[in-house]
């Protein structure tokens, strides 16, 4: 079975017309841009908000509408993948380096639905390295605050060079082993001067469609 691809369809069932819809980005969420680009070419009438400039190409080939979300009150849904999924429907993000827009977009979104493969569950966050989003100017002394917190951090390269952000920024892929209070961490890593966001999404998440002893389910935030 393709699971992405059937997690990422599931996720269509959400979209109604008249929507303003979150695209997010990453191989899962190709898939429900994909379908949906599909259901427009069919009449649906929906409008898109990309969470990244790849999301924003993919939706202009496939000819979704998009908007700009300086120009929108609001959100209907927003459908995104995620690196690890824990039992709160707690998540890490960023992977795909588009965290920000994505947290931005979740955030703003009267329902946020999760769509992730069976790889992704986790008992505790923090085998996947945490992506934090850091401006370039004064790097070395970011990074030392973030080792104070008890992370390791690497500087996400692309093609020899540090990978860039859509906003201009840097990655760094940080390794806290076991992510027990996910929320203290997301706040402490946002108070250091110099860390833009990171990928921890605390209690945003209203549902996440995934696979679950082979079967497709859909588990709603308590
Ligand atoms: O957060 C993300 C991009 O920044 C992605 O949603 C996350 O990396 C999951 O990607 P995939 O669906 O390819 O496994």
């Amino acid at each position: 079975m393709n699971e992405k691809k059937v997690i990422g369809e599931k996720a269509l069932e959400y979209v109604k017309d008249g929507m303003v819809v979150g695209l997010g980005t990453g191989s899962t969420a190709y898939y429900f841009t994909s379908k949906l680009g599909e259901l427009v070419q069919q009449g649906l009438n929906i409008k898109g908000v990309p969470t990244s400039k790849k999301t924003e190409t993919l939706a202009n080939e496939l000819g979704i509408p998009l908007v700009s979300f300086n120009e929108i009150e609001k959100i209907d849904l927003a459908v995104d993948g995620a690196d690890e999924v824990d039992a709160d429907l707690n998540l890490i993000k960023g992977g795909g380096g588009a965290l920000l827009r994505e947290k931005i977009i979740a955030a703003s979104a009267k329902t946020f639905i999760v769509i992730a493969d069976s790889h992704k569950n986790v008992d505790t966050l923090g085998t996947f390295p945490l992506p934090v989003e850091v401006v370039p100017f004064g790097l070395e002394m970011t990074i030392k605050h973030i080792r104070d917190l008890g992370g390791k951090t690497e500087l996400r390269q692309q093609q020899g060079k540090p990978f860039l952000t859509d906003n201009g920024n840097y990655i760094l892929d940080t390794n806290f082993q076991e992510i027990k209070e996910p929320k203290e961490l997301e706040k402490k890593l946002n108070l250091i001067p110099g860390v833009v966001d990171n990928g921890l999404f605390v209690g945003m998440a209203d549902a996440v469609i995934t696979i679950i002893d082979k079967k497709l389910v859909t588990v709603f935030r308590k």
